[in-house]
């Protein structure tokens, strides 16, 4: 196939096509992917929404745990008295039951509002399960802040320490580990305060098990009201204040700096920032006033989910685009092929034809009977092609009449000057190779100028004719009669003559011509002279031969025309 309009039509058609199906798959894609992201941004807000809302309520189940002790009348009697052993080992049962109930509470304990906040009963969490811990064990605690400060709580009240890394000493496994406390006042039937009842929480353990039916993939933070990391995927760039380095949230996330100042309630982005360039994120951030006395006056939750995570589905959806976009992008170019071929077939038949019809040959199938465009140039070159067949034919008919206008004689009908002079230069050619003789007589009728004259010239013009065909009728087929003047006349005979032969034709035409010749009922007189003269004896060439035979004519007329003469050369007598 030539690099024709019916390719670059077709590879156009191509492109175009890949084109389309590049870009709409492109679109669906990009659509695709925004979708995805959006529903992970708004998956991931619900998810951060639940589990704060999970945190709420684990809160008010701590707080009812601490209503249960603050409130418990063996509480109250221990603080106001020794108590007895009973009203010990009744609160510390109970303690006992709220720890194993309860596998996120470290510690559970009842302190003294005075001998410096002494404990008076405590149970921690030891490896083997809720240690009683023992009178000489006990501690004083009212310099922590969860004592002072909920000493100072008023009615149904409950205070919550900061977030921290609990190093106070004894506390089983809670040392060294996340934690807070949540405190409640304990008072007696005056409302005196008497002591608070405080709940140790581990921070990780809650969470874990606040967000245990999260994905695999999403990734919890968690951070107090100054922004502080409480929470991380990596745990070394939690609690940085307790190692001396403060390592906020909202550096990590620029977009969690309304959120952490409480400007905002959520924020929900994409993150690609810092550590989070080459994998990064969808996330989700929100926090929220406690509603409990706390240094901590908002904490914030987020959560986040790798965007490659999120867009696994898009991915999937890329690749099958991929492969929709490449068959679509094949089958444009098989379409577009099959176009090409289809277009470029019947051009080259008829681009086929005209090359024949210019050889000269015939034009072969044409589609003339399709409907469309190339149907029509069909058409038009069929019946172009038969309009120059027409013209061409009408040509040769024109050459052909030209070409007997040149070689005949108009009036007569008989052979011109021009072809006697052919015929009798290929007869002299001929004979000289056989070698043999070569005829000619040259006739030149009588009297003729007063015809003209009397008569009128359409009168001549019929006698000339009617001459013409008398000679011919003398003469053979293979003999050439010619009109080469007014009234002259030549012959050519087309074989070897005798001189008595050549006596007896030239009698016949002497006879012949003077016959009488009516021509609008006139009766006119006529005859001819005539000069003959032969190759070899007369002349051997066609032009000497000629002027020997009009000579012997000449000599004809001298002897009283109506007669005939052989060429003689010798002069004549003085
Ligand atoms: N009607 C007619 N006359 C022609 C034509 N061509 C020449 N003539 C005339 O033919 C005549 C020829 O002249 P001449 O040969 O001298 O006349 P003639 O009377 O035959 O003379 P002689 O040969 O001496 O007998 C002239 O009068 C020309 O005008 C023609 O085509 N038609």
């Amino acid at each position: 196939m030539k690099f024709g309009i019916a390719l670059k039509l077709s590879l156009l058609l191509a492109l175009a096509g890949a084109l389309a199906a590049g870009l709409t798959g492109y679109y669906a894609f990009e659509a695709s992917r925004t979708l995805l992201v959006n529903a992970a941004k708004d998956r991931l807000l619900t998810s951060t929404l639940v589990l704060a809302r999970r945190v709420a309520l684990a809160r008010e189940e701590i707080e009812r745990d601490l209503v249960l002790v603050a409130e418990h009348p063996a509480a109250r009697a221990l603080l106001q008295g020794p108590g007895t052993p009973s009203q010990q080992q009744t609160l510390q049962d109970l303690m006992v039951l709220m720890l194993q109930s309860q596998p996120s509470y470290f510690q559970v304990r009842l302190i003294a509002a005075d001998q410096h906040g002494m404990e008076r009963v405590r149970v921690d969490r030891a490896p083997r399960g809720p240690m009683v811990v023992a009178d000489d064990d006990l501690q004083e605690k009212g310099h922590f802040d969860y004592v002072s400060q909920a000493l100072r709580l008023g009615p149904d009240q409950t205070y919550m320490s900061r977030v921290a890394i609990n190093h106070e000493r004894g506390s089983h496994l809670g040392v060294d580990k996340p934690s807070l406390q949540l405190a409640r006042p304990v008072r007696d039937a005056q409302g005196r305060t008497l002591g608070v009842a405080v709940i140790n929480i581990d921070l990780n353990g809650t969470f874990e098990l606040l967000a245990k039916d999260m994905p695999e993939s999403i990734q919890l933070y968690f951070a107090n009201h100054e922004g502080d990391i409480l929470i991380h995927p990596e745990p070394a760039k939690t609690f940085g204040f307790d190692r001396g380095r403060r390592i906020f949230i909202q550096d990590e996330f620029a977009a969690t700096g309304p959120v952490v100042r409480g400007d905002n309630n959520v924020a929900v982005f994409e993150s690609h920032e810092g550590a989070h360039a080459n994998q990064p994120v969808v996330a989700a951030f929100m926090s929220q006033p406690l509603k409990v006395s706390s240094p901590e006056t908002r904490l914030t939750l987020g959560l986040t989910q790798p965007l490659q995570a999120v867009l696994a589905d898009s991915n999937r959806l890329g690749q099958t685009v991929l492969q929709i976009v490449l068959a679509l992008c094949a089958l444009s170019l098989l379409l577009a092929l099959w176009m090409g071929r289809a277009l470029t077939r019947p051009i080259n038949a008829i681009s086929h034809a005209a090359r024949m019809v210019a050889s000269g040959l015939p034009a072969g199938a044409l589609p003339v009977e399709r409907r469309d465009e190339i149907g029509d140039l069909a058409r038009a070159f069929r019946d172009m092609r038969l309009q120059i067949g027409e013209q061409i034919s009408e040509l040769r008919d024109n050459q052909d009449e030209l070409e007997h206008l040149a070689q005949h004689d108009p009036l007569t009908g008989l052979a011109n000057r021009r072809k006697f002079q052919e015929r009798l230069d290929h007869a002299l050619a001929q004979a000289r190779r056989v070698p043999q003789t070569v005829s000619v007589l040259f006739i030149d009728l009588d009297r003729f100028k007063p015809i003209n004259d009397h008569h009128g010239h359409d009168v001549g013009d019929v006698v000339l004719q009617t001459v013409a065909r008398r000679l011919k009728g003398v003469l053979r087929e293979v003999d050439t009669v010619a009109r080469i003047g007014g009234d002259e006349f030549v012959a050519l005979l087309g074989a070897p003559a005798t001189q008595e032969q050549l006596e007896a034709i030239a009698r016949k035409l002497l006879t012949l011509v003077s016959e009488p010749m009516v021509v609008d009922k006139l009766q006119l007189d006529l005859g001819c002279s005539i000069g003959i003269a032969s190759y070899p004896d007369h002349a051997s060439t066609a032009t000497d031969l000629l002027a020997a035979a009009d000579h012997a004519m000449y000599q004809a007329k001298t002897a009283g025309r109506n007669t005939f003469r052989f060429f003689d050369a010798t002069p004549p007598a003085a």
